[in-house]
């Protein structure tokens, strides 16, 4: 052993060294701003598909195919709280976790974020049954929400609750697209687009929420890390589901069997 690398030289040269330890914890801002930076790269409003809905660059069967798959994703929603709420030992937390749930399904039938995706599905001109069946999907719709389910029911709680940060980088998007859609489409009109004025408050308030439980309950290093993926995996899921929508019908308009298809809104 040469005296560069004898034991009281190497600690010496650490005593000196900058720190870098690969597992000591993030400060709580410095994981926000880890994730937030996912949001950044990942987020689906990146996705070309989104970006054509928003620019008004679609055609009405377009928009339908999209607003039909999408709402598979808004009827699992309140399966996947449920699942998460289940969960859940604190009482406290549970009182905040179950609004989610009415916020969706509303506190009686034609109220809530579900009555009111449908009743943009109605004004695009789809048919409630063909909506409602799941039949007409994208397969890869099925799976992607699946995906998403299953991830709640079997990680820890702290990953569950970490998944729905995704809601983080929804207010700006949902702000450009009602206006895009608006400015845009003839067909679609701003009652179509209520869902969206309600879901902008909803969605800043269960992310700030989401946000600072994760920031106060993720502590290690390998729970930040959890906290990561857990967000990152969530932006593949709603990101898979756009591929699928532009395969299906921008490019290369590879409908996959029994999918919804142009000219289909009513069975
Ligand atoms: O329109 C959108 O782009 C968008 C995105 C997301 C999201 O980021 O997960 C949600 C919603 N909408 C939404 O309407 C909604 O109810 C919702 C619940 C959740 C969730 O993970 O708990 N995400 C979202």
């Amino acid at each position: 052993m040469n005296a560069a690398t004898a034991p009281d030289a190497r600690a010496a040269q650490a005593e000196r060294a900058p720190r870098i330890d690969a597992d000591a914890p993030l400060s709580p801002d410095e994981l926000e701003a880890r994730l937030r930076a996912i949001g950044a790269e990942r987020y689906h409003d990146k996705h070309p598909f989104h970006i054509l809905l928003h620019g008004g660059r679609l055609g009405r069967a377009q928009v339908q195919a999209w607003a039909l798959n999408r709402f598979e994703y808004q009827r699992c929603i309140p399966l996947k709280d449920a699942a998460l709420l289940a969960r859940i030992e604190d009482p406290q937390l549970r009182r905040v976790w179950r609004q989610r749930i009415v916020d969706h399904d509303g506190e009686r039938e034609g109220e809530g974020g579900i009555a009111r995706w449908l009743r943009l599905t109605d004004a695009l001109g789809l048919d409630r049954e063909l909506v409602e069946s799941g039949r007409a999907l994208l397969p890869a719709t099925r799976f992607a929400v699946q995906a998403y389910l299953q991830f709640v029911r079997e990680r820890s709680l702290l990953e569950a609750i970490a998944s729905s940060l995704t809601e983080l980088f929804a207010p700006a998007i949902i702000g450009q697209r009602v206006a895009g859609m608006l400015a845009n489409y003839d067909f679609v009109s701003r009652d179509a687009l209520a869902y969206f004025d309600s879901r902008l408050q909803q969605a800043s308030q269960d992310a700030d929420f989401a946000l600072d439980y994760v920031k106060r309950h993720a502590a290690t290093r390998a729970q930040q890390e959890s906290v990561l993926a857990a967000l990152r995996f969530k932006c593949d899921v709603l990101w898979s589901m756009l591929d699928a929508l532009h395969l299906a019908y921008v490019e290369p308009r590879l409908v996959p069997p029994g999918a919804f298809h142009p000219g289909q809104a009513r069975p």
